[in-house]
């Protein structure tokens, strides 16, 4: 087995991928971006990718959202959260907040630490990186031409950087989702606490498309956990929603809600149907009588009944 993901090692991304069973001891290839990591998957170099999909303060994570809508198909096989804290570290020489005027950092980090930053080190311009990791790396390059960067404390404690400030994210208990994506195949089965991802294009010039859509999950009693909208990139006004749902396509009540979409936007894409990373079964909403698996087996019995009597 082969892992790739958002690199270099000691991103918040290879934490995630570390949950993984037996990824600690599988090649790891870290990718420069989230759409290398998807290509990397897509071209056969690697069997399954990490992503960053979502953080719990900044939203979601365009890159990825966007780069599994479109082109191969690829299937989430599941989601794992990692708690985020960052810290600031400098290169060798700088050991004041005050001698601190570029910082290079992932943009979901800075979002993450903008209020601090603003408080604290009001001149220092941001250097967008590729990642965290790789922000923080650059200072140890010769040729390096920013003073500090912020990244996790992993970093921090594997290489020789001096730690400025730890703890300098704008909200305690930020958390940041991210889904292991495969080329599409065996889905995983139920079990019994999982979510289902898609994609739907906006069917454009239709009242109402929005509200038909919400329907098909709404009148099935199917939660939705995420949903987004994101420019498909053709032109002003033309969208496309990323949602995702709780249930697993094995269930009735899913797979009936998918075929209602279906129906309004055929283009629609599935993602997959994997274990939920839920935090707490509490939250979990139950399933009422007339959602449930038998209830739809009943109604389609009644309707089948109905059809083969014939006068
Ligand atoms: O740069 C990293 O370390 C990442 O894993 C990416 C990423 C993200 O895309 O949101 C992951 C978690 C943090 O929220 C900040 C950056």
């Amino acid at each position: 087995m082969i892992y790739t993901y958002l690199g270099p090692s000691g991103t918040f991304t290879e934490s995630a991928l570390l949950q993984v069973p037996g990824a600690a001891d599988a090649r790891r290839v870290p990718a420069a971006s989230v759409n290398a990591a998807l290509e990397n998957v897509r071209s056969g170099a690697a069997d399954a990718a990490m992503v960053p999909i979502e953080n719990s303060v900044e939203g979601g994570v365009s890159a990825t959202l966007d780069a599994i809508a479109t082109g191969g198909s690829l299937q989430i096989v599941g989601e794992y959260l990692v708690p985020i804290t960052f810290v600031l570290v400098a290169r060798p020489g700088v050991d004041t907040l005050e001698s601190v005027r570029t910082v290079a950092t992932h943009g979901h980090a800075w979002a993450q630490c903008r209020g601090w930053a603003e408080a604290n080190i009001p001149a220092a311009e941001f250097v967008p990186a590729s990642s965290t990791a790789a922000g923080a790396l650059a200072l140890l390059e010769p040729d390096n031409a920013y003073d500090a960067a912020i990244c996790s404390p992993l970093v921090a404690e594997r290489h020789p950087l001096t730690v400025l400030r730890a703890g300098i994210e704008d909200n305690a208990g930020a958390v940041t989702r991210f889904v292991l994506v495969r080329r599409p195949g065996q889905l995983p089965p139920s079990s019994g606490s999982d979510k289902t991802t898609v994609v739907i294009p906006l069917p454009e010039d239709h009242p109402g498309a929005l509200m038909g859509i919400l329907e098909q999950f709404a009148a099935r009693g199917v939660n939705l956990s995420r949903i987004e909208s994101r420019p498909t990139g053709q032109g002003l006004g033309s969208y496309f929603f990323s949602v995702d749902a709780d249930g697993h396509i094995d269930e009735a009540r899913m797979a009936d809600a998918l075929a209602g979409l279906h129906r309004i936007s055929p283009d629609i894409r599935f993602l997959g149907s994997y274990p939920s990373a839920r935090i707490s079964d509490a939250s979990r909403p139950s399933v009422a009588r007339h959602n449930t698996d038998e209830a739809f087996a009943a109604a389609a019995a009644w309707v089948r009944r109905l059809r083969s009597h014939r006068a």
